[in-house]
């Protein structure tokens, strides 16, 4: 039986100057639960961040309530709530001339004494929280000379020392290289299962939330928020139509999303079915052409064992790779069909 370890009631979030209030999301309802990952997505400006501040209790909510570990919010003290909730930003932290070490040793600060003294437990605590993450090397390093994915990763390190069941981050893998994005989100993953955390994230690199998230939470501006596995999301429509746009097309058959070409004119294909006649037709729209069995053309393009045949005009040339075949078909005077 899952655990509901964060609850929003009816939740309105926005910003109070003086008499004037601004709602930037109105009455949402859901439920994070314990173990598992789940990825909040919307596009700039539709609140993302506002909700993790008001989630983080870094900022007050305009309506409704969150229930934290079966307690409001509102109840918790600031060193009971450093306890119970880590949150990783994306900003750079505005402290240098700190180690590594030191840096995810305040983790350890919602539970030292006044002067912040880490004792051996904390010392292994920290050593720990490093070694998960796979920063131990970088313990001595000053912060300032990490890269951007280093230093996200020691964040997240000190957001383990910290030891709280629930950790929200926002926008974790900005800024990291493709291998570095997909590393903190399975790394994000392994901890969910293996410490049984709570992890909530804002991120918008759709693919890897798609393949990483056991549920995602889709805000968005006229429909408020939108929940489920991908999967349910992917097969009920709700993620076509959060994602509908000009220009992209989300295939609910392998749940990822894909670059909607205009086509201006059709090929005919046929041959051997398999990963070289997907191949084709993804390079054909590309360059604006939709190439199927189902579709007449004057000319055709047929999958062989190995190489293509391209038929144009009464002719048929044989060649061995897509960019070849590609140069054939741009050679050739598009037929209209
Ligand atoms: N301090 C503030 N006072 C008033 N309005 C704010 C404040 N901070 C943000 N906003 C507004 O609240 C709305 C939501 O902003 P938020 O930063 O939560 O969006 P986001 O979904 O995180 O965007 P992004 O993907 O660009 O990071 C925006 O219209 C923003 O301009």
């Amino acid at each position: 039986m899952k655990q509901a370890t964060v609850i929003l009631r009816n939740l309105s979030i926005g910003y109070r100057s003086g008499h004037d209030v601004r709602t930037v999301i109105a009455d949402i309802s859901a439920r994070l639960f314990a173990g598992e990952v789940t990825c909040l997505l919307g596009v700039n400006g539709v609140g993302k961040s506002t909700l993790l501040r008001t989630l983080s209790g870094f900022q007050p909510s305009i309506a409704g309530s969150v229930e934290i570990s079966g307690k409001d919010i509102k109840d918790y003290g600031s060193h009971e709530l450093a306890q119970t909730i880590g949150v990783v930003l994306t900003d750079k932290p505005d402290v240098s001339n700190m180690t590594v070490e030191e840096i995810v040793g305040m983790g350890r600060s919602p539970y030292t004494g006044f002067w912040g003294r880490l004792s051996d437990d904390d010392h292994r605590i920290v050593d720990e929280a490093m070694d998960m993450v796979g920063v131990s090397v970088l313990a001595p390093r000053m912060i300032q000379t990490l890269s951007d994915g280093e230093r996200q990763k020691v964040m997240i390190a000190k957001a383990l020392a910290q030891q709280t069941p629930v950790i929200f981050l926002d926008e974790p893998t900005a800024f990291l290289d493709f291998p570095s994005k997909v590393e903190v989100m399975q790394l994000l993953h392994r901890i969910s299962r293996e410490a049984g955390k709570t992890i909530f994230l804002s991120t918008h690199d759709v693919d890897l939330a798609l393949q990483t998230a056991d549920e995602l939470w889709l805000l968005d501006r006229d429909n408020g928020l939108s929940v489920g596995t991908p999967e349910d999301l992917s097969l009920n429509g709700q993620m076509s139509s959060f994602f509908a746009h000009k220009g992209i097309a989300f295939d609910a058959e392998n749940g990822l999303f894909r670059i909607d070409n205009a086509t201006q004119r059709d090929i005919h294909m046929d041959g051997k079915h398999g990963v070289s006649y997907l191949m084709v037709r993804k390079a054909l729209a590309r360059n604006g052409i939709h190439g199927s069995r189902h579709v007449e053309s004057k000319d055709s393009i047929e999958v062989m064992d190995e190489g293509y045949r391209y038929h144009y005009d009464g002719t048929d040339r044989q060649v061995k790779t897509i960019g070849e075949l590609l140069e054939l078909i741009e050679g050739a005077t598009p037929y209209s069909c």
